[in-house]
């Protein structure tokens, strides 16, 4: 089997992916006429040209003027079902969506809207492809911790179907230790924990989500292997590492995928999984960034497989949920094994 259809074969986890950052130029413009909403770039061209981005800061800019054109429930439902299409045509079996709310409630689009809009889709997608999914609200770390408070507050009534929090954004300069008591109310509430952490930011900033936030997952975390010790303690609690290769090459964290330092953080025995994070803007979906992190670091079949069932493992889903995956997981690899497992 080629690499591409192995990898596609993978039953996998999606579990660092902002649906924002799934929004495709196309649709982009095709939403822009539909809302009536003025776009700062004339063309799709010219849109695509703009992906040249020299840090995280850049990116998010051109993100946010993108997002703008989401207005209405039927747009975060045409978004979000274009994402699970493509992740089903990737082998996603199972997709735990970041949303941004204040991106959206701070032009006056209600999080109800957002959230009937993605719920939709979700619901949708399972019918369709058989995909489970979860929500997890991300607040804006640029934001100050009360604006994080008032979205809280927002999204009370429609707890029961947002499954977690994470916390996203800008990262240099607005550490973990900013939204401490905000976590603190969110676990009280019975939500899960992740945040974006050590992608530009320090490693002080991954232990900071560990022991304030309570992080269950860390989002990104490729600097820890700045920090042995904290290598150590990742490795020992098996923290997860939602890994995104291509987005780490486009923001220039690594100056190209064979510089990538997610071959060590695996064989340091850290549970790492590759992921998307906003596929749009960076250049491939999920299967693409296995494919070109197997080629440029040589991981063979057993290690993609490996990263595909950490994936599953580190989901927020039941056992018995994760059951039928893992065993399609052990099959393929048997059947494949004669096949000359090197990538
Ligand atoms: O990669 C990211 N980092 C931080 N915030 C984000 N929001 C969307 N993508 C990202
Ligand atoms: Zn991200």
């Amino acid at each position: 089997m080629e690499l591409e259809a192995y990898v596609r074969a993978l039953p996998k986890a999606e579990l660092h992916l902002h649906i924002e950052g799934t929004l495709e130029p196309e649709m982009m413009f095709a939403l822009a006429r539909r809302n009536g909403v003025a776009l700062p770039w004339a063309s799709v061209e010219a849109v695509r040209a703009a992906y040249a981005f020299t840090d995280l800061q850049s990116f998010l800019d051109l993100y946010y003027a993108g997002a703008a054109v989401l207005v209405r429930e039927q747009d975060f439902f045409e978004l979000a079902f274009a994402y699970f299409e493509r992740a089903h045509a990737d082998g996603v079996v199972h997709a735990e969506l970041f949303f941004d709310p204040q991106t959206h409630t701070a032009r006056g689009v209600a999080l109800e809207t957002v959230l009937d809009g993605l719920e939709r889709a979700c619901v949708e997608a399972r019918a369709r492809w058989g995909i489970g999914s979860r929500l997890i609200l991300c607040f804006l770390r640029h934001l100050s911790e009360e604006e994080g408070f008032a979205t809280l507050q927002q999204a009370l009534p429609h707890l029961s179907r947002i499954d977690g929090v994470g916390l996203d954004s800008s990262e240099r300069g607005h550490p973990p230790a900013k939204f401490a008591r905000l976590f603190a109310r969110c676990r009280e509430l019975g939500l899960h924990v992740v945040a974006h952490a050590g992608e530009e930011g320090p490693p002080a900033y991954i232990v900071d989500a560990l022991d304030l936030l309570k992080a269950e997952r860390i989002d990104h975390g490729v600097r820890c292997t700045e920090d042995p010790a904290l290598v150590g303690r990742l490795v020992r609690e098996q923290v997860p590492l939602t890994v995104c290769p291509l987005s780490n090459v486009k923001l220039c964290v690594f100056p190209d995928l064979a510089r990538h330092n997610l071959g060590q953080l695996f064989a340091a025995g850290l549970k790492v999984t590759i992921n998307s994070d906003d596929p749009a803007y960076f250049g491939g979906y999920v299967a693409k960034n296995y494919v070109d992190t197997a080629r440029a670091l040589g991981l063979g079949r057993a290690e993609l497989r490996r990263i595909a069932r950490n994936s599953l493992e580190a989901s927020f889903v039941s056992a018995a949920e994760r059951a039928p995956w893992l065993a399609r997981l052990d099959a393929l690899g048997e059947d494949c094994e004669g096949e000359g497992g090197a990538a």
